[in-house]
């Protein structure tokens, strides 16, 4: 029972299709080997939610708890009810209040409820205490994030990062299980002379964070290896100068949904939290013939699991080396700006320590200088560091979006664009300014073509804009706008015009 496979799998569930969102009953987020010692086993099926509002608006708080329940049923469990404390702060000993925790007990009681899921990070001995009052398992929203995130894995790196993420947040959590521990005699080790362990004097608990700490690096490194396969396909790719338009934003936004108005592809799109886990990239044209490279991320949330966003750096790391991001915003949300701060909060974590390093700084195309940004450009806060490309923010869902909120954020944001991936309403205008930003560095130039480099034509035409052609004796005269690298190459064709 207490062994720990070697296998990198943990805490994957087996899910049968990610489609059954409504889990099976029994067929729980068990983790297979590592959970057996320290981490809950996760069983939610039946569950009441519970938050502490310390600030911000009563309708805030509530909207946190709807997210919370939104969650929880990605997860798929049931929500049976739900309940906020008002306090100045979490209390250190059981989160909510002890006369509140009572309360809940009953709760749990009236509804028949297995699961307490609380809207916030816990310690290990808060989740504890709080479990000894109300007697069924006590899960906090990280642990809920990180099993949705378990579920939603599918690549090899994905599964990768979610595992290690969820060892990363199991290894502190190994202590404040004393009581399960000592039932799995690993608080009598010493006593009984350490059947099974490793070493004289050295607990069961020592031993297994040892297992872990082993794992965890052989996990990093196997990260490390696949994003270096990854840096080797983004360099190939810049080389054929195709600019990379990364999409982020908060979880469910529509990004998926505007690859797809842009591009008429078909990536995965779901009302459901964390549809998309693995970054997916999709050609597009713009209208002017100009091919652009969508990439797809990872949905953000607010308090992203820190685990997670570690874990997924090298995957998130896409976005800093992009050439311009989508900030994709769902204008039919009732908080539209605290989305867009809680992604901002996530960009500034990938960039900040250790976000560019040496390392990534060396296969990592500076974004040309942030003054030669049209001011159309918006940066959303206006904090972000010269180490982000440009960004648009994406205001989606115009079509069912409160007008009210609409002409809010106009007033805010007057860079953003205004779209519905749905309708395609302002996907023209998307484009168009997306081709503002990818072209911005070009360089105009007149050249003969000579006939038999129809190839030259076809990616001037893929990578830049053509202005006038005419024909000549000698082959095609073309006025064109064109990356610089391509430049490079027609230097010998220029003709003065
Ligand atoms: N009414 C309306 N619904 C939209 C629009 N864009 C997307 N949706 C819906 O919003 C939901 C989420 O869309 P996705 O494209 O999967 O969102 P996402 O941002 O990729 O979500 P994750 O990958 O889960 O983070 C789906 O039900 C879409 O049909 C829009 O412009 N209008
Ligand atoms: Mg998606």
């Amino acid at each position: 029972m207490t062994d720990l496979h070697p296998s990198p799998t943990t805490g994957e569930l087996q899910l049968d299709e990610r489609s059954s969102l409504q889990r099976v009953a029994g067929l729980s987020t068990e983790l297979t080997d590592v959970t057996e010692v320290e981490y809950r086993q996760l069983r939610l099926e039946r569950v009441v939610l519970v938050g502490v509002w310390t600030e911000g608006s009563s309708a805030q708080a509530q909207a946190s708890m709807v997210e919370l329940a939104a969650l929880a049923e990605t997860a798929g469990s049931q929500v049976l009810d739900g309940m906020i404390q008002r306090r100045d702060r979490p209390d250190p000993a059981t989160y909510i209040g002890s006369g509140k925790a009572t309360e809940l007990r009953e709760v749990v009681l009236a509804t028949g409820a297995d699961t307490v899921i609380c809207d916030g990070e816990l310690s290990p001995a808060q989740l504890t205490a709080l479990e000894k009052v109300v007697k069924v398992k006590v899960i906090d929203r990280t642990a809920l994030i990180l099993d949705i995130f378990a579920q939603h894995a599918t690549s090899r790196e994905g599964k990768a990062q979610v595992a290690l993420a969820q060892m990363e947040y199991m290894l502190p959590r190994l202590r404040g299980w004393g009581e399960s521990m000592s039932r799995q005699a690993g608080g009598r080790a010493g006593s009984n002379g350490g059947v099974g362990l490793r070493g004289p004097g050295e607990t069961k608990i020592e031993t297994d964070r040892r297992r872990i700490r082993e794992r965890m690096a052989k996990l990093r490194r196997e990260i490390r290896g696949m994003k270096t396969a990854r840096t080797v396909k983004r360099t190939q790719r810049s080389d054929a100068a195709v600019p990379a338009v990364a999409i982020v934003g908060y979880t469910n936004a529509g990004k998926s949904s505007l690859i797809n108005a842009m591009t008429g592809s078909g990536v995965l799109v779901q009302n459901a939290l964390f549809a998309t886990l693995d970054p997916t990239s999709r050609r597009g044209v713009l209208d002017d013939g100009r091919e652009v490279v969508f990439t797809d991320t990872v949905g953000f949330v607010r308090h992203l699991p820190t685990q997670l966003v570690e874990a997924f750096r090298s995957t998130l790391e896409e976005v800093t080396a992009a050439d311009l991001l989508l900030h994709v915003v769902d204008g039919s949300d009732e908080f539209p700006t605290d989305q867009i701060d809680a992604v901002n909060t996530v960009l500034r974590d990938i960039e900040g320590d250790g976000g560019i390093t040496a390392d990534n700084v060396t296969d990592w195309t500076a974004p040309t200088d942030l003054a030669g940004t049209p001011p159309d450009v918006a940066s959303a806060d206006g904090s972000r560091g010269a180490a982000m490309p440009p960004e648009i923010l994406v205001i989606n869902k115009i079509d069912k979006a409160d007008p009210l909120v609409l002409a809010q954020l106009r007033g805010a944001f007057p860079g953003a664009v205004f779209v519905s991936a749905a309708t395609g309403a302002g996907i023209g205008e998307l484009l168009d300014r997306i081709r503002e930003v990818v072209g911005r560095d070009d360089i105009e130039l007149s050249v003969r073509i000579p006939f038999s480099r129809g190839d030259l034509v076809s990616r001037i035409h893929a990578q830049g804009d053509v202005l006038s052609t005419d024909h000549d004796a000698a082959g095609t005269l073309m006025r064109v706008k064109v990356p610089s690298a391509l430049a490079g190459e027609l230097t010998d064709l220029v003709v003065s015009g």
